[in-house]
This record gives C-alpha cells, structure tokens and sequence, in this order.
C-alpha cells in the first residue's frame, strides 16, 4: 500500500481553553478527494490551518511524504506542494479574472526575485489555462468582482492550481454558492483534481455534497476524529447523524 501523503499524528492545539484539536491522528491518501465535516467550532478549519504552518501544535507531528513540517513555515510548505483555497476567496476586485491568474502565476515563477515580465506570453499562456481547466475561459476579461459567487470559488481554485500544488485543501468550498450552481462547481473541482492527479481536503457543510464527491469521510468533533470511512457507511451511522449530522 503506498504511503500517506500527508500524516497527522498526535496533534495538540488549544486556544484558551478551547482544544480545537485534541491528539488527532489523520492520514490523507495519495490521489483521494476527502471531506472533513463536523460541527461549528469543532477544529476543522483549525487542521487546515495546521497542515499549511499557519497554526503550530503544541503536541505531535506532521509529516508530508515521510518529510516532517512540523516546525515549517507556510511559505516553505507551499513550495512543497500543499496549497490551500480561502473561505472566502481573496481576490483582487478590480482586476480581471485574467489578470489575478497571471499574477498568480508570475508569483509563484518567482517574478518577485526574477522579474519575470508579468504580462509575458509565456505567463498569459499558463494564466489561460488555469482558467480554461476550471471552465472560466469564458469570463477571463471579466473583472472579478463582477463574478458570481461559484465564479470567485472557481477563479480562487485556479489561483491555487497556480501553486502546482500536490495537495490542495478546500475550506466550505461551495459556501455562498447558490444551489444551482453548487453541483456544477463540484463536479468541475472533481475532475480537475482527477486530470491533474492533485489529491483534496475539503471541509462541507453540505452532506448531499460530501455524500456524492468525497472518497472518504473524516468527522470531528470537539477536537477529535470520532470517525471515519467511505461517505455510505459513515453518513448512516447512529451517532455521526446524532452527534454531528443533526447539529449542522
Ligand atoms: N486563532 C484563534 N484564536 C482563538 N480561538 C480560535 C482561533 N482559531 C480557532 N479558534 C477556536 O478554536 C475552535 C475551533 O475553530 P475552527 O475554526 O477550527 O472550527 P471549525 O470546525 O472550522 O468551525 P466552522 O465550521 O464554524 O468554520 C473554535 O472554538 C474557535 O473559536
């Protein structure tokens, strides 16, 4: 069996007297699309913050293909290959939907050191087709504030896919996104995830969502994973639907 890519074993963190996670051990297999549900305050937010460095544990560790991060910065795990996709996507409103990406992708060219031309062909080529991946080819001289809500979720995952990530983690990535748009938005994210081999984490509020694109489910609660497995099985067990499906 290959090896975990990411590896979360032990992990402590508090806020206050809050334990938001409370010695979590958490594997996320190569090439899965996984959910992490659980309830409001339970830590979920708390994990990606945590495989991404923003959030340091107390206790336990974490390794992304046998390398411990544990102790990395953000910047040093991104170059790595974990990216993450906002909540509430950032993006530059009075720019184009192009013109974010091309930022995107002249950053993470190191324009910053290299001076890699930001309008380049080469730069404008890449940017293009992000978008195109993520079905927004369409909409590329769009100012993105002018997009709907599926349409920031959209441009903010090809400014993640811009990263070349190898894991991307997805915090509510359709909050805000009106009903119709929810399942064309995810079957989007799925297959460009499938095309690229780029392996997720999401955290979703919504079971029919998790129910029908996630691989595998993790439930938190209180800190802790309290279980875990195929969406089928999870989703009807007693106490998932008691203890968390019921309070969402
Ligand atoms: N930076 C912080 N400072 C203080 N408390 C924090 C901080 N980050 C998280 N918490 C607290 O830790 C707990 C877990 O928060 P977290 O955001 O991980 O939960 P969540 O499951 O993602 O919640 P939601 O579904 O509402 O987004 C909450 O009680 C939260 O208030």
């Amino acid at each position: 069996m290959t090896a975990p890519l990411l590896s979360v074993r032990g992990i402590k963190v508090s806020f206050g007297g809050v334990k938001a996670a409370d010695g979590v051990d958490l594997d996320v297999n190569q090439g899965e699309f996984l959910a992490i549900i659980g309830p409001n305050g339970s830590g979920k937010t708390t994990f990606i913050n945590l495989a991404t460095g923003y959030v340091k544990p107390k206790a336990g560790t974490i390794h992304l293909e046998g390398r411990d991060i544990t102790s990395h910065k953000p910047r040093e795990i991104t170059k790595l290959g974990i990216a993450r996709a906002f909540q509430i996507p950032q993006l530059f409103g009075d720019h184009t939907v192009l013109d974010n990406l091309m930022l995107a992708v002249a950053a993470n060219r190191g324009f910053w050191r290299w001076q890699t031309p930001l309008g380049s062909e080469g730069v404008r080529q890449a940017a293009m087709e992000l978008l195109d991946t993520v079905g927004l080819a369409d909409l590329a001289a769009t100012h993105s504030s002018a997009l709907s809500e599926g349409g920031r979720k959209l441009t903010d995952i090809a400014l993640a896919l811009a990263l070349q990530p190898r894991l991307l983690l997805l915090d509510e990535p359709t909050a805000g996104v009106s009903t119709d748009e929810k399942h064309p938005l995810m079957e989007k994210l799925a297959k460009v995830l499938r095309d690229r081999g780029v392996t997720a984490v999401f955290v979703e509020h919504d079971m029919d969502l998790v129910r029908r694109y996630a691989d595998r489910v993790v439930v938190w609660n209180q800190g802790r994973v309290v279980a875990e497995g195929p969406p089928d099985t999870v989703l009807s067990d007693p106490a998932v639907l008691r203890d968390v499906v019921g309070v969402l």
